[in-house]
């Protein structure tokens, strides 16, 4: 038997450990009972080693456990539980492989291998783990069959208008700078495929279409070969590394000696064209014997590298739609004007820009911050747990502008952006940011700075962990024929005409490997397909339908319809949009657009141009009503019918007059205290306030003032019930509520209840909209819920604020945000938006005298059964690190109880005596305080 010490135990379910010690048990007393021992490690082995093979046999698992009842179950010393227990961690085996490897380490001193599904979903890169098991096991296998290695560059060039971005990029592009071309303003987005050269420049990627694919299938079946081909073939080496290859001009001397790599292969894929594994590709390779004979092969001058750059246009207009083609496999160049002042505003006479959360007046430092919190929120964000590896090069332009000499030029430069990154103080938005910065003259074409940054931009591209990895050659095909269509000039396909070109394949794809192939797509950034309910029926092969999609409700004609003359004024004056203009819009576009009306709609509600607003019984139930929940508010009670079938498109609201304080603060009335949502790492799509608008449209009617809508761009406030008005605001990274009262009865308090209602129903919408950014569970960190000092006159911005879960541990702080230093306490601050749960705590308090008690380990279970919906957050209470909270979920998150469970004992151990009962208590009061009532939970605090 193994030396079970040395054994890890970590992340193994407690139930699976408590089985597998009756096993080892067991398995020791029968030592010398040769024949008995021998029958159960046969099963054992038998069930390990079928439990880790690819298509494991169901039969196995049932036949060997039948065989251990029918053998030695329920004989001495296999008694009725021992049996069960034994049966049980078969079980476990079967299902989890790091149990397995346990019990085989442990049982039977045997090292027990991974399959080699499992060590190759171990190597994808950080975002293709997030696959869901079906999906990684599909991937996988279709990687068995053969892969490519993709080494593309995604480059994204950002800055305001006029900056220089074109400039820059037919700088950097060599065909471009041949041309010498004047630059003219991008509209919507310009794409350039270019290929890498072995010089380091890039050149256009103009080549015949299927020498392209030749050279991709070439590439593929050199790898194939060194995994499957028989030893005994022999196949050409690799490229050698970009510095090592030749240049054109210096033939190789070999070279005349040396057969055609191509020919080779397909020689000896030709040889063996029946052996297994080789069959499948067998066609693939005649197929590339189709290439026309006139193609020049330039492969001595061309690296396997592929570089899209992505060329922005710098009108605010349009920054809502980049946002949509950011993500994590990106290296972006964010550009700067250096003769612009960072506190310089910026002119604009196009004064769309609102809508993305940039004010009319908005100065050159607001556009910086505005890009960096995009590139944060749509490429790092999603993996808040995981380290965050560069990808941003700052730019300054117009160093020809500039004053002094190169030296004081470069130094200006950094002072520059020294002051532009100072707002992002003990951010992670800096981890982005390279710390090499470049300035340029784009009008100096040949300045080697360009061959510098292209050097730099292929140095982080390398560094990133997508770099190099796998692509299944089955998939190439379906590349190839999307790309074919878009050279047609097809802009978007239906799901039906994708469905056509697959049947014509080849190798067909299955429907789930075509779903997983159009996913991977996605994320290589050359289509757009969503697989959700609503978007998958359709694939946008070009970004510019995205593009003109948006102009059509920005810049729209205004012949309107004179019957539609009501609905055109309230879309002017509250920017909702109801069916009769949306019609009218699409009416009025082109062909691609009208026709996909439907889709429309969901691209821009995707794209959080326009919002429809939740229905709350269908809607809110994922994110944070996993489990029955009896105390719930109905969500539906309170719907506005003026307003059900609209949208809103925050875009077109108007900011508030001043003073903002008269709508967030107003006198000679009740008020709770200002409730925020403080969203974490100082960063809030303003996107998400605008959606929230529109949930509270749908809810609650509108307040007026006079004959005025109180409907603003960052601010809006609604009739509750009686005389309540909930008002909501936004500033930066935090979204503040207030209900008030204009009640004549002085003696009641409000109507706590309501507050706690109209709490939930903004904290469910705020969890859903992060939950489309975040993945499950860090949605539960997204926001932070405080309390602003309630005895502060006028709710100043992020000032006076208390975080609500340490009231939890804490009954008073000090407020040192009034002019005068004051106590807050707890029944204070919480006594409107979180009195329900207070009372709640205050009943069962009365018997707490036991809790200063260490904490056992049915505690912990009994914590980690009742926790609900507060499981994360309870792990972040007691002071677990986010990396070690997601190391365990990584291996548990699958099953909630035993991940908590795990995590407890993470905390028990470290904290030794301190791990008492009450401060188990403490927090998870604090996970739950913000959460809708629970029973189960609520017990137990
Ligand atoms: N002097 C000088 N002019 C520059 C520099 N970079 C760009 N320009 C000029 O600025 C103008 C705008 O340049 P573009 O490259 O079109 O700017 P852009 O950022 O692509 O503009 P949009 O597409 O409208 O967002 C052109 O006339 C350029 O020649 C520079 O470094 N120095």
């Amino acid at each position: 038997m193994g030396d079970q010490e040395e054994i890890s135990t970590d992340g193994i379910d407690p139930e699976a450990l408590e089985n597998a010690r009756v096993l080892q048990s067991v398995a020791q007393e029968i030592k010398d009972n040769e024949e008995h021992a021998k029958i159960l490690k046969s099963i054992v082995e038998t069930i390990a080693h079928e439990s880790l093979s690819e298509d494991k046999d169901y039969l196995v698992l049932t036949g060997q456990t039948r065989e251990f009842v029918k053998t030695l179950g329920f004989t001495e010393p296999f008694s009725v539980s021992r049996t069960k227990a034994i049966i049980n961690v078969l079980l476990f085996m079967w299902n989890h492989t790091n149990v397995t490897r346990y019990v085989m380490k442990s049982v039977y001193n045997e090292d027990v291998g991974k399959s080699t599904v499992d060590e190759m979903i171990e190597q994808f890169p950080s975002d293709l783990k997030q696959l869901d098991a079906q999906s990684a096991e599909i991937f996988a296998k279709a990687l068995k069959d053969g892969f490519e290695v993709v080494k593309n560059i995604r480059l994204m060039v950002v800055g305001m208008f006029g900056v220089g971005k074109t400039s820059l990029v037919n700088n950097l592009i060599k065909d471009l700078r041949d041309k010498k071309l004047t630059p003219v303003s991008t509209e919507g987005i310009d794409l350039r495929r270019c290929q890498l050269m072995d010089d380091g420049d890039w050149c256009l990627d103009e080549e015949h279409k299927l020498f392209k694919y030749k050279i991709r299938y070439r590439e593929a079946f050199k790898e194939v070969s060194q995994i499957q081909m028989p030893t005994n073939i022999t196949v050409p080496p690799l490229p050698p590394p970009i510095t090592e290859m030749p240049n054109e001009a210096e033939p190789d001397a070999d070279a005349e000696t040396q057969l055609d790599p191509l020919e080779e292969i397909q020689k000896h894929v030709s040889e063996r064209k029946d052996e297994e594994g080789i069959r499948e590709f067998f066609p693939l390779v005649l197929e590339t014997k189709e290439t026309p004979d006139n193609i020049p092969v330039r492969v001595a001058t061309k690296t396997d590298i592929t570089v899209s750059v992505w060329d922005f246009a710098g009108q605010t207009l349009y920054y809502s739609t980049h946002q949509f083609f950011l993500n994590k496999r990106c290296i972006y160049l964010v550009l700067m004007d250096m003769t612009k002042s960072l506190h310089e505003y910026v002119k604009e006479d196009d004064k769309s820009g609102t809508w993305c959360g940039l004010m009319q007046d908005c100065t050159y430092l607001e556009v910086f911050k505005f890009w960096l919190n995009a590139i944060h929120m749509y490429s790092g964000y999603k993996s808040m747990a995981g380290t965050i590896s560069p990808t941003v090069i700052l730019v300054g332009t117009r160093k020809d502008e500039m004053a002094g000499n190169d030296e004081e030029k470069e130094i200006q430069k950094d002072n520059y952006f020294d002051e532009a990154l100072k707002p992002f103080k003990g951010s992670s938005i800096l981890q982005h940011i390279y710390y090499k910065k470049f300035l340029v003259n784009n009008l100096s074409q040949e300045d080697p700075i360009f061959q510098e940054i292209r050097r730099e931009i292929k140095l982080l591209a390398e560094k990133q962990d997508y770099w190099g990895e796998k692509f299944p050659v089955k998939f190439i095909q379906m590349e190839q024929s999307l790309d074919k269509l878009r050279d047609k000039g097809k802009q978007l396909l239906q799901m039906a005409e994708i469905n056509i070109s697959n049947s014509l394949l080849l190798h067909p794809l299955t429907e789930k490997e075509l779903a997983l192939c159009l996913d991977i797509q996605h994320r290589h950034g050359n289509i757009l397909y969503f697989d959700t309910k609503e978007l998958n029926d359709l694939v946008v092969l070009a970004p510019q339908w995205i593009i003109e999609v948006f102009k059509c409700f920005i810049r729209h004609k205004r012949d309107t319809i004179p019957l539609h003359l009501e609905h055109w004024s309230t879309y002017e004056e509250l920017a909702i949009l109801k069916p009769e203009v949306f019609n009218e819009i699409m009416d009025r576009s082109s062909d691609d657009i009208k026709n996909n009306r439907e889709h429309v709609m969901h691209y821009m509600e995707h794209l959080d141009v326009m919002a429809k607003p939740l229905k709350f019984e269908e809607d809110l139930e994922p994110t944070d009503l996993h489990q029955p929940q009896q105390d719930t508010v109905d969500l539906a009670v309170n719907v506005n019918p003026n307003f059900v079938d609209f949208h809103i498109v925050p875009c077109r609201l108007r900011k508030p007059p001043p003073p903002v304080e008269q709508f967030t603060s107003p006198e000679h009335c009740k008020k709770t205290p200002v409730l925020c949502f403080v969203f974490v790492q100082n960063f809030m799509p303003p996107s998400f306030f605008h959606r929230l608008v529109a949930v509270c449209i749908r809810t609650w009617p509108i307040c007026k003032a006079g004959r005025k809508n109180l409907l603003y761009n960052g601010l809006a406030a609604f009739e509750l019930e009686s005389t309540y008005v909930l008002t909501i605001w936004y500033r930066d990274h935090i979204i503040y509520a207030r209900i008030t009262s204009c009640t004549s009865d002085l003696i009641s308090d409000l109507n706590f209840e309501k507050c706690h209602e109209v709490r939930l129903i903004l904290r469910q919408s705020l969890l859903k909209f992060a939950g489309q950014s975040l993945e499950d569970p860090w949605t539960s960190t997204a926001f932070e819920e405080h309390i602003q000092c309630p005895k502060m006159k006028e709710s100043l911005h992020n000032e006076g604020m208390f975080r609500v879960t340490s009231f939890m541990y804490c009954s008073e702080f000090a407020c040192t945000a009034c002019p005068e230093r004051h106590a807050i306490v707890r029944e204070e601050a919480l006594k409107d938006w979180y009195k329900v749960k207070l009372d709640l705590f205050a009943t069962n308090d009365a018997n707490c005298d036991v809790l200063n008690t260490p904490a056992e380990e049915s505690d912990l279970l009994k914590a980690s059964e009742v926790i609900g919906n507060g499981f994360w957050l309870l792990g972040i209470q007691l002071g677990l690190t986010e990396a070690q909270m997601s190391k365990l979920y990584k291996e548990w998150g699958n099953n909630r109880r035993t991940f908590v469970f795990k995590y407890l004992v993470t905390w028990r151990n470290s904290m030794g005596e301190k791990a008492t009962l009450q401060s188990l208590k403490k927090a998870m009061r604090a996970a739950c305080v913000n959460l809708p009532n629970d029973k189960k939970t609520e017990k137990a605090l």
